[in-house]
């Protein structure tokens, strides 16, 4: 099969949306991200990796960053992260805090902020060092050692997460944190201020297509891990547009706000895909419509 006419017939498709979606804003440093970036790539389990567009261009990786802290933390601290943040789709916007109070301050689950800042907060109290894992763990699996924090993105965001700020604090009024709320907030936004390509993500999820292997062998899960971080992903991973990401794409996959998605193929490999315009939802809308041409070209699905 050749990977790269693939990726170009399906961005070519995805190009054809009348939509572009809008770049996000609300963290002022990601609204510099150019409109018109597009790459995709596509690796699979022996580390082989294709690309097409801007596949090896440094993005924002945001919320990606939450499927690499939940892998990180359950390898390092097992079952026990489950007690503090539960496994259901949310069926709100990721930054949404209404929940919080009817549910004592036990988030959804790990991929809308709430959860994922209880997944950092385990992981600092785990490593001593939430944002080193993430990073370390990033640049061994892609090979790339540039992979790294965008200080400015963080301070952007540490400047601006007031309702980030707010879910953490009304968390550790529930004693559901670990660690000071400010040194949780500071790991949180600086692993979702790291700067990836396609290329260093596709590579990076790897582990999850080879059920739980990393690229040197190791293992780092066990199979049933890495096959429930592929449901919660399913279920989760694209927030409250997970039904329609399912249904559009048929994968586990998780988005983030810097315009990236990465998705899984249990067995086979993973796709990334970067393009900055968001939906409502806060996923990429040429990249949810790349990786619907791509699936539906090709028939790879999960189901
Ligand atoms: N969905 C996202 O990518 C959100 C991540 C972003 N850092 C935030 O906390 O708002």
């Amino acid at each position: 099969m050749d990977y790269r006419v693939l990726l170009d017939d399906a961005m070519e498709t995805a190009r054809r949306s009348p939509d572009r979606g809008r770049v996000a804003d609300y963290i002022p440093a990601l609204a510099q991200a150019d409109p018109t970036a597009f790459g995709m790539a596509i690796a699979t389990v022996d580390g082989a990796v294709f690309g097409a567009g801007d596949w090896q261009h440094p993005f924002s990786i945001q919320s990606v960053s939450k499927l690499f802290t939940l892998a990180l933390a359950l390898a390092e601290g097992g079952d026990g992260l489950w007690a503090g943040v539960g496994r259901e789709p949310s069926g709100n916007p990721f930054n949404s805090l209404v929940q919080l109070e009817t549910e004592q301050g036990i988030p959804r689950n790990p991929f809308i902020n709430a959860g994922a800042l209880i997944v950092t907060d385990r992981l600092l109290k785990l490593t001593g060092d939430a944002v080193g894992a993430v990073r370390g763990f990033l640049q061994a699996e892609s090979g790339n050692p540039e992979v790294g924090v965008d200080d400015s993105v963080a301070s952007s965001e540490a400047r601006h997460g007031h309702r980030n700020a707010a879910m953490a604090h009304f968390m550790a009024s529930y004693g559901n944190l670990r660690n000071p709320v400010d040194s949780v907030l500071a790991h949180y936004y600086a692993h979702c201020a790291i700067t990836a390509s396609c290329r260093d993500l596709a590579l990076a999820g790897l582990f999850l297509a080879r059920h739980g292997i990393r690229a040197d062998g190791s293992r780092l899960l066990s199979r049933s891990e890495a096959k429930r971080i592929n449901a919660v992903l399913l279920t989760c991973g694209t927030y409250d547009a997970a039904g329609e990401f399912a249904y559009r794409v048929g994968l586990p996959g998780k988005s983030g706000v810097g315009g990236g998605i990465l998705a899984v193929l249990p067995g086979r490999g993973t796709v990334c895909v970067w393009s900055p315009g968001l939906d409502a939802a806060g996923n990429s809308v040429l990249g949810v419509a790349a990786l619907d041409a791509l699936t539906t070209a090709t028939g790879w699905s999960v189901f």
